[in-house]
């Protein structure tokens, strides 16, 4: 097993922990942000461990993850005189983590928060490294600041009330850490696919990965740039089928989708091999869904990428494989090859 920051807890005791922690004198109020979901399937097992606290509910969904909604959790603080002695508990999917962090992250220039991420997507991914946003104008985490929480509290329990379309969704950020850094995970952990029974030692193994990464480069300099390989092309789907009304997409699913269009594009710059992009492929159709669009939309999708965070100007930085387990960041490419990894996904 690869170390852990010791700031992140996994296991069934974790909430224990957690109580632990907020019993603490230095806190002085505690606030628990949970959305529409989380508040009737993880509340009721969190709460129980918790001291006296203000609940604060947002609604479930990608389209509420706004400043709309920050005012409510920035409102309900500034209502109960939250001071800088206060701590927000996250309790819920990378909505809440993400949104609830950043809310924590700007409350007076900055208050503590803690992780309880209930999504498998939150536990291996989104609860961990410091990124924290929204989405603004239709793009991805737009507005955010790096903030580390004070703690992440992982309990695999909350996995079971979870269906399996969220559960596969969370399972892409998996596969995306084994390709970035674990052709040995890929291949030999691929073939359970997500009928996975206990997720605690994947959970375990993928934290550790992105830990590794993101202590190398917190603020996203240069190496945790391979933590971004499927989004470009992926948050560019995101986007655009987030604001066509019916045709929603989970992150995940845009990740699965943008991993094998940028894996395709690491075969075309001579990094990969077209058997490993098979296999990529064919492992990733296992799991996920085609996502649905047709050519003709391949240019506005593509123009989505434009936004991306990693670009310097107007160059469009991806990150690609060097073989399978490995990863390379800033890798130039143009909008036209976007767009025609945008087609050669539509045509398998
Ligand atoms: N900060 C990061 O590093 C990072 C990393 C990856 C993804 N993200 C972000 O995370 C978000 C996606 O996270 P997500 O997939 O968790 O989505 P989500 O937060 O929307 O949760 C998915 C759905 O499951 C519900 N839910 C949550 N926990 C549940 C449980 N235990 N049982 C039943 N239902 C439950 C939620 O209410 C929601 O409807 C995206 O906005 C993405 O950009 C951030
Ligand atoms: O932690 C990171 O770094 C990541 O890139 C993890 C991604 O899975 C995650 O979706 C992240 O929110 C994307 O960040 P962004 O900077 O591309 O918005
Ligand atoms: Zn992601």
């Amino acid at each position: 097993m690869k170390n852990l920051n010791s700031a992140v807890v996994i296991g069934p005791q974790s909430l224990t922990e957690l109580a632990q922690m907020l019993q603490s004198k230095a806190v002085s109020q505690v606030f628990v942000v949970v959305d529409s979901n989380t508040v009737r399937h993880c509340y009721p097992i969190l709460e129980p461990v918790l001291p006296a606290h203000t609940l604060i509910e947002i609604p479930a969904g990608e389209e509420y993850k706004t400043l709309a909604s920050c005012d409510m959790v920035w409102s309900q603080l500034t209502e109960k005189s939250a001071d800088r002695y206060a701590v927000v508990v996250n309790l819920g999917g990378g909505v809440v983590t993400d949104l609830g962090g950043f809310c924590a992250a700007t409350y007076k220039r900055g208050i503590r928060f803690i992780q309880v991420p209930t999504t498998l997507l939150a536990q291996v991914d989104a609860s961990v490294g410091g990124k924290t946003g929204v989405d603004f104008q239709g793009f991805k985490n737009q507005i955010g600041v790096f903030q580390e929480p004070a703690a992440v509290f992982i309990a695999p329990q909350f996995l079971h009330t979870l269906d399996d379309r969220q559960l596969k969704s969370g399972y892409a950020e998996v596969v995306k850490h084994w390709l970035i850094a674990d052709a040995e995970a890929f291949a030999t952990q691929r073939q359970e696919g997500v009928l996975v029974t206990d997720w605690s030692p994947i959970i375990q193994d993928s934290v550790a990965t992105k830990q590794q990464i993101v202590e190398a480069d917190p603020l996203e300099s240069g190496l945790r740039k391979v933590l971004n390989f499927g989004h470009t092309v992926g948050h560019a789907l995101e986007s655009y089928l987030l604001l066509q009304s019916g045709r929603e997409i989970l992150h995940g699913e845009a990740v699965a989708a943008g991993m094998i269009c940028e894996s395709w594009l690491s075969v075309q710059k001579g990094l990969l091999s077209e058997t490993e992009l098979d296999r990529i492929e064919t492992f990733l159709f296992s799991v996920f869904e085609k996502v649905q669009f047709v050519t003709l939309e391949t240019d506005a999708i593509a123009q989505l990428a434009l936004q991306d965070k990693k670009n310097s100007g107007s160059t469009i930085n991806c990150t690609l494989l060097q073989g399978i387990g490995k990863a390379v960041y800033d890798q130039p490419v143009t909008l036209a090859e976007i767009a025609e990894s945008l087609r050669y996904y539509h045509r398998l």
